[in-house]
């Protein structure tokens, strides 16, 4: 695999080695010894995560703050998505500014989200499975986020407003403004 920085420190973009042959195809989607010895990083992930989306469903932007907070490796086993990665910690001389990039069941691409980052993504295919790794467990109470919107991340979402579909709580969730507060 190989390890590519972000303007975001800490945000990673990895590339697996795909096997390809008459069959298919095969890649290791996580190998704890590689991970470590390729990003430097001694992280322990405890949780794995798999939604589900159809084309349009815009999941986020999703952090869990304090103590519970999660650093997550994401992937999409089928389909494809746009993910985002947004620095919120608010002591980052980048707090705000975002990373984008197509992850997709073709070019395998695994995104590492740092604690205290936001993450979303929206659903380009007509499905997407999207699985992910957190070191963390999920603790509702520490549950926040930015409204996915809000102007000054200048996100683009690729799709037009009316095929966009968030849950009710991605809605109302706060300006990046409100959140720094
Ligand atoms: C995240 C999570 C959720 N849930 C329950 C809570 C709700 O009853 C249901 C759906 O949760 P939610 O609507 O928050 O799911 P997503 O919108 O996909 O949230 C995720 O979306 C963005 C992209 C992320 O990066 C986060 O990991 C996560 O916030 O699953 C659990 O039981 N465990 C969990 O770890």
């Amino acid at each position: 695999m190989t390890v590519e920085k972000t303007p975001l420190e800490g945000c990673l973009l990895i590339k697996p080695r795909v096997f390809k042959d008459e069959r298919g195809s095969f890649f290791e989607s996580y190998n704890h010894q590689v991970f470590q010895k390729e990003t430097g990083l001694h992280l322990e992930f405890i949780q794995d995560n798999q939604s589900i989306s159809q084309r349009g469903a815009l999941r986020g932007i999703h952090l869990q703050t304090g103590a519970h907070a999660q650093t997550k490796l994401v992937r999409v086993v089928q389909g494809e998505v746009l993910d985002v990665a947004v620095d919120l910690r608010k002591k980052s001389p980048t707090f705000g500014k975002t990373y984008a990039t197509i992850l997709n069941d073709e070019n395998n691409h695994q995104l590492l989200i740092p604690k205290g980052f936001g993450h979303g993504f929206i659903t380009l295919s007509n499905n997407a499975i999207f699985a992910y790794k957190c070191d963390n467990y999920y603790h509702k109470a520490s549950e926040a986020g930015v409204i996915y919107n809000d102007p000054s991340l200048n996100i683009d979402w690729m799709l037009p407003k009316e095929e966009l579909i968030l849950s009710e709580k991605d809605q109302e969730l706060p300006s990046l403004e409100k959140f720094r507060s």
